[in-house]
């Protein structure tokens, strides 16, 4: 299993109680394989992503990152482990407007350290995965929105993540546009071997999911396994 939730229990302060927004969640994703979350706005979902991103710690309860149990790791460790593992697709691309496809690629990697010409062939490789080969000049507003959403997905798989966090990709697009970066997002995933979680709103397009998750309440309902 390369993501693992274990009885996750998540409050935020709220008033002078506190409110549940993981209620004991449990959710395992093998690698190469996609957890599609579904549920109401306020359900929990997008506090389910950032525990999983280790970017909030829970109340209770255990995530395991690519086999990492996270619970004990200094702040600079789980910032590393996200760094290296962890790849996070925001529901905004956030692209910065100056630069090209190609150097917001590269803007990730450059941190790390990596060869300039490791680095650049590694966003083209991408950017042709994404079908973007040929847009890796174009600054972000001569690119589509569909577009600029392959884009941010190419970027968060440039350190080569075993763990794909995915929030709600398709709001900014039309049906069509929406079904493509679904489509696109599942075949990076059988693909490249990540074990992906994607947050949405919306059932439409969920077929090729591996697995289902309904959020209420906090609560995270899990289909049992065929
Ligand atoms: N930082 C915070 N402090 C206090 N309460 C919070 C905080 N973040 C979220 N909440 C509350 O926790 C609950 C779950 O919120 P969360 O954003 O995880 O739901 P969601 O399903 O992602 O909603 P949406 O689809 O609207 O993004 C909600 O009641 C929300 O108001």
């Amino acid at each position: 299993m390369t993501l693992t939730l274990d009885t996750v229990t998540l409050t935020y302060q709220d008033g002078d109680g506190r409110l549940t927004a993981l209620d004991r969640v449990a959710l395992d994703v093998p690698a190469g394989t996609m957890a599609a979350i579904v549920g109401p706005s306020g359900s929990g979902k997008s506090s389910l992503l950032a525990v999983a991103a280790t970017l909030v710690t829970p109340d209770s309860g255990q995530v395991l990152v690519a086999g990492t149990s996270t619970g004990e790791l200094s702040r600079a460790e789980k910032s590393a482990l996200r760094r290296e593992r962890v790849g996070i697709v925001f529901q905004q691309p956030n692209l910065l407007p100056s630069l090209t496809s190609a150097e917001q690629l590269h803007v990730m990697a450059h941190m790390d350290g990596r060869k300039p010409r490791q680095v650049r062939d590694r966003a083209h490789e991408l950017l042709a995965a994404v079908g973007l080969a040929d847009k890796a000049d174009r600054r972000p507003h001569q690119l589509s929105g569909g577009q600029r959403q392959r884009v941010n997905i190419a970027r968060a798989l440039m350190n080569d993540p075993d763990v794909l966090l995915v929030d709600e990709p398709t709001s900014a697009l039309d049906h069509e546009r929406g079904a493509a970066v679904l489509d696109l997002i599942v075949r990076l995933t059988r693909e490249r071997g990540t074990a992906t979680v994607l947050v949405t709103h919306d059932r439409a397009h969920l077929t090729e999911a591996d697995q289902v998750c309904e959020m209420t309440d906090g609560r995270l309902y899990v289909p049992a396994a065929a």
